[in-house]
C-alpha cells in the first residue's frame, strides 16, 4: 500500500502558493549551502590532517637522516683518529722486528678500547700483515684488496673508506677504513687499516622506528651501497648512483627531502638524505606511504563517511519537511476550493429554493418574502406598493383540450410575456400558484401598475396561443390591480393588498375575462 508521501509524489505535487514558494526556495538554498559547508569543512579537516602528516613525516625522515649521519660520522671519525695515531707511530718507530712487537701490542690495546672494531692492521708495501690486533700468530696478505691498490696508486694522505667486504680473519662483514703509509721521501710503504664491524651500523639502523616497508641506507659518493635496512647481503656493494636519492644529491645539494623511488626495490617513499660533512658518504631514511598515512586513511574515511552520512540524514529529513509543507499546502488549497464550491452550491440551492421550477419566475415563497420586505420599506419611505394579480382564462378547458403538457408550455409562454413587460429591477414577477401569477411593483402608483397590467395582457394576447374553448379563440388572461400606502400593520396591509387585487381579478373574470380591472 502506498504511503501518504508516495501518493503525493505520484500525483505530482500541486504548485505551492505564490507567497510560500520564495520562502521554500530560500529554505532549499539555505539547506544546500549548509550541506556544502559541512562537506567543505570535512574536506578541509581531512586535507589539513594530510598536510600535518606530511609535515611530521618530513620532519621524521629528516631527523632519522641527521641521526644516521651523526652515527656514521662518529664511527668513521673514531677509525680515522686511530689510523692517524697508527700512521704517526709507524712513521716514528718504523716497522722493524723490534718495533713490530710494540706496534702489535699497541694495536691490541687500541682495539680493546674501541667498540665496533673488527680489527686493526698495518700492511707492508706488498699487502702482507706487519702487525695486527688479532695476535702475534695472526698473519695474512691483503694485497689484492681494492683499498690497498687505491693507496698504492694514489698519494692521498686522507682517510679512505672502502666497500664492505667479508673479513678474511672473522668471516664477518666489515667496512675497511684505511690510510696510506709513506716513507719520508713519499714512497709507498704500506697501509694502516681499521676494519669496522658492519654489525654496529646494523644496530643503529635497527633502532629506527621504521615499518617493514620503510628503509634506511648509506652509500659512498660513487653510489656503492654500504648498508641497507632491512639487511640483505645481496645488495651490499651494489651501485645505486643512478637511483633517485643519489641523483637528487648530485643535482640539488647535500641535503634534501621528497618522494623518490628506490633503486633496490622500486618502491616510492618519502626520503630524506644527507651527505656527511667530513666524509664521502650519503645517508638516507625513507618512510613508505603506509608508514605516513596508515591511520590517516582510516581517519579520513571516518570523517568523510560521518559527514556524508549526516548530510544524507539531513537531506532525508529536509525532504520529509518539504513534503509535509507541500501536503499541508495542498490540503489548504483543496479546503479552499471545496469551501468555494460549497458556497456556490449553496447559492445555487438558495436561488433554486426561491424560483418556480416550471416558469423560472420567483416562486410563492420568494413573493411572500418580497411582499413583506417591500411593504415595510414602503411604510418607512412613505411610498406606495402596487400588485397585479392575473389568472389564465379557461385554463381547465385548455388542459382538457390540449393536455397537461401543452398546459405547462402555455404557462411558460405566459411567464415569458409577464417578464418581458416588467421593466424595473425592483419589480418582482412570481407564479402565485397553479395558473395564477402576481407582479409586485414597489413604489408604483395605480396608473403605472394599470399600464404594466395592460401591457402584460396584450403581451399574452400577442402570443396567439390557440384555445378553442375560449371565446376569443386564443389564450387570454384576466388581471386585477391594487395599490396601497402601507401603515404600521404590515401583515394586515399585505392581506388587504392581495385581497383587493384578487377581488379585482375576479371582477375581470366576471365581467367577461381578458381584461384589466383597477380600483374604482
Ligand atoms: N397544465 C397545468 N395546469 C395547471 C397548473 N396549475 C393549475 N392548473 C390547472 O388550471 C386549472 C384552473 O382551473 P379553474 O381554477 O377552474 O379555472 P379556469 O378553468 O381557468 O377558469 P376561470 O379561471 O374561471 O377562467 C385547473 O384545471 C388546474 O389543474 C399547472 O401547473 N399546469
Amino acid at each position: 500500500m502506498p504511503t501518504q508521501d508516495q501518493s503525493i509524489i505520484g500525483q505530482r505535487l500541486q504548485p505551492l502558493g505564490s507567497k510560500k514558494r520564495p520562502v521554500l526556495a530560500w529554505m532549499s538554498i539555505g539547506f544546500a549551502v549548509l550541506c556544502a559547508l559541512m562537506i567543505l569543512a570535512a574536506a578541509w579537516i581531512v586535507f589539513s590532517s594530510h598536510e600535518v602528516r606530511m609535515r611530521e613525516a618530513r620532519l621524521t625522515t629528516q631527523n632519522m637522516a641527521r641521526m644516521l649521519a651523526a652515527q656514521a660520522t662518529m664511527e668513521i671519525k673514531i677509525a680515522d683518529v686511530l689510523l692517524e695515531n697508527i700512521v704517526e707511530r709507524v712513521r716514528h718507530e718504523g716497522s722493524g722486528e723490534a718495533a713490530r712487537e710494540r706496534l702489535r701490542a699497541h694495536l691490541e690495546q687500541l682495539a680493546k678500547g674501541s667498540d665496533g672494531i673488527s680489527g686493526l692492521f698495518v700492511l707492508d708495501q706488498d699487502g702482507a700483515w706487519v702487525a695486527s690486533s688479532l695476535g702475534a700468530s695472526a698473519s695474512g696478505n691483503n694485497g689484492e684488496r681494492d683499498y690497498f691498490s687505491f693507496h698504492k696508486e694514489h698519494k692521498q694522505s686522507t682517510v679512505h673508506i672502502g666497500a664492505p667486504l667479508l673479513s678474511k680473519s672473522t668471516g664477518h662483514w666489515v667496512i675497511p677504513v684505511s690510510r696510506r703509509i709513506e716513507l719520508a721521501d713519499g714512497t709507498f710503504a704500506g697501509v694502516a687499516l681499521v676494519a669496522l664491524q658492519l654489525d654496529s651500523f646494523e644496530r643503529a639502523y635497527d633502532s629506527l622506528n621504521l615499518s617493514e616497508a620503510g628503509t634506511a641506507f648509506f652509500a659512498l659518493n660513487d653510489g656503492t651501497l654500504m648498508y641497507r635496512r632491512p639487511f640483505d647481503a645481496g645488495v651490499i656493494g651494489m651501485n645505486v648512483s643512478s637511483g633517485d636519492v643519489l641523483t637528487a644529491y648530485r643535482e640539488k645539494g647535500p641535503t634534501g627531502t621528497g618522494f623518490m623511488t628506490a633503486k633496490v626495490d622500486g618502491l616510492e617513499r618519502l626520503y630524506s638524505y644527507r651527505h656527511l660533512d667530513q666524509y664521502p658518504l650519503i645517508v638516507a631514511a625513507g618512510l613508505s606511504h603506509e608508514d605516513i598515512f596508515a591511520d590517516w586513511d582510516w581517519l579520513a574515511a571516518e570523517i568523510l563517511g560521518a559527514t556524508f552520512g549526516a548530510v544524507a540524514a539531513l537531506a532525508w529529513l529536509f525532504r520529509k519537511l518539504m513534503l509535509q509543507i507541500a501536503l499541508r499546502e495542498q490540503i489548504e488549497i483543496a479546503l479552499r476550493s471545496t469551501g468555494a464550491e460549497l458556497e456556490k452550491a449553496n447559492a445555487g440551492l438558495q436561488a433554486m429554493a426561491m424560483k418556480d421550477g416550471l416558469t423560472g419566475l420567483a416562486n410563492r415563497r420568494a413573493f411572500d418574502e418580497a411582499l413583506d420586505h417591500e411593504t415595510r420599506r414602503a411604510q418607512r419611505d412613505h411610498k406606495l406598493v402596487s400588485l397585479i394579480m392575473l389568472d389564465v382564462d379557461f385554463f381547465k378547458k385548455f388542459n382538457d383540450n390540449y393536455g397537461h403538457q401543452a398546459g405547462d408550455e402555455c404557462l411558460r409562454a405566459i411567464a415569458g410575456a409577464i417578464a418581458a413587460n416588467v421593466g424595473r429591477s425592483e419589480d418582482l414577477a412570481a407564479r402565485y400558484g397553479g395558473e395564477e401569477f402576481a407582479v409586485l411593483m414597489p413604489g408604483a402608483d395605480i396608473e403605472g401598475a394599470l399600464h404594466v397590467a395592460e401591457a402584460i395582457r396584450q403581451g399574452v394576447t400577442a402570443l396567439n396561443i390557440s384555445h378553442a374553448a375560449s371565446a376569443t379563440g386564443t389564450v387570454t388572461i384576466s388581471l386585477g390591480v391594487a395599490t396601497i400606502a402601507p401603515g404600521q400593520d404590515h401583515s394586515a396591509d399585505q392581506q388587504i393588498l392581495i385581497q383587493q387585487a384578487d377581488a379585482l381579478l375576479y371582477q375581470s373574470k366576471s365581467n367577461g375575462r381578458n381584461r384589466v380591472t383597477g380600483p374604482t
